[in-house]
């Protein structure tokens, strides 16, 4: 039989794909980032890329308040421009519907959508219109474009050995309500970046069990992980804090020496209702095996 997608993974997937594909010869990063990273000859700032997409039955139901939809396609995007170390910019929607949806409907997905580009930033700059066959899943997928000061990016792959591996705030259960209702980590991730300037960075949006492994990967290390370290939401276990996803928090690293009672205390005072956590490390061959996490084509 032919070898279908959920054989593959997505990782695996992603992987064949952009090698059929003309890529950017001198990237300052590749595909494989939260956000693409272009040096458009602007010494002042990197611009960033992004783009992610909704679907409903998939991150979304059928019943699920619209406001919260939209704030949730925004937040998602403004997570990943916030595990680059930058700041959004334009935003382009596009929208997918079924003929019978409720116009109400997306005029509350667009108000949620404002509502957060409204908090944290950004501007609607345009979209597409389309449908999907009656009966079929509503998509709505968001474009955007960020900056980073070049001295404030942090990518996947600056990860060093021996370098301290952390998470904001708690995981696990975000299906309860918080996949809906988070706040990306925008001004946390511009603390980080000009307080204690992060090795590597990204946002967990698939579980720690999936997202660890990646952000290693792309430095080229192992990790170890202190499974009894990681912090939980409140009635989840440890399997679920690591597996459950979208608990759109930052995961980075820091060498050892940039993690002390002084650094511990600014970051209190900064964000005092926000726990910051060591859960492991990075580390030179050996990578732990994890199980858990999301894959769209996990099997
Ligand atoms: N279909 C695709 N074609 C080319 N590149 C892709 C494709 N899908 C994903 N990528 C790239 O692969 C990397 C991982 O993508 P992914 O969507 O998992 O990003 P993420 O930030 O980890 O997750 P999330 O979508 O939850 O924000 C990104 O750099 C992305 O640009
Ligand atoms: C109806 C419904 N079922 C399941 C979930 C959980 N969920 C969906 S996608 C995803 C990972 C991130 O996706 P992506 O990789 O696309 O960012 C998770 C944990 C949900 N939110 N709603
Ligand atoms: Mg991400």
């Amino acid at each position: 039989m032919k070898k279908a997608l959920k054989d593959l993974g997505e990782d695996a997937l992603i992987d064949r794909l952009v090698r059929l594909v003309p890529r950017d010869p001198d990237p300052v990063t590749g595909p494989g980032d939260d956000c693409a990273v272009i040096d458009t000859g602007n010494t002042r700032a990197l611009q960033l890329l992004k783009t992610d997409a909704m679907v409903e039955h998939v991150h979304f139901l059928p019943d699920t308040p619209p406001r919260k939809i939209g704030w949730k396609a925004a937040a998602r995007v403004l997570s990943d421009f916030a595990a680059m170390g930058g700041t959004p910019d334009r935003f382009l929607v596009t929208i997918a519907l079924p003929p019978s949806w409720p116009v109400a409907r997306i005029e509350g997905i667009y108000r949620g959508f404002g509502e957060c580009l409204a908090r944290h930033g950004g501007f609607l700059a345009g979209g597409e219109t389309t449908r999907v066959p009656a009966g079929s899943a509503a998509v709505i997928s968001i474009a955007a474009t960020g900056t980073v000061v070049p001295s404030h990016i942090t990518l996947r792959s600056g990860g060093r050995p021996g370098d301290l591996v952390l998470v904001t705030g708690r995981l696990g259960g975000s299906i309860r309500g918080k996949h809906l209702t988070f706040t990306p980590r925008l001004e946390e991730a511009a603390w980080l970046v000009r307080h204690l300037k992060p090795t590597a960075m990204m946002d967990l949006s698939d579980g720690v069990a999936k997202d660890l492994p990646r952000l290693a990967k792309a430095s080229g290390l192992g990790f170890q992980l202190d499974r009894e370290a990681v912090p939980r939401t409140r009635g989840c276990t440890v399997e679920q804090a690591l597996g459950d996803g979208e608990d759109f928090e930052l995961l980075f690293t820091l060498p050892p020496r940039k993690w002390n009672t002084r650094t511990i205390a600014a970051w209190n005072e900064a964000f005092p209702k926000l726990p910051l956590t060591v859960i492991g490390k990075l580390s030179e061959g050996a990578e732990e095996r994890l199980e858990g996490g999301w894959d769209h084509f996990a099997k």
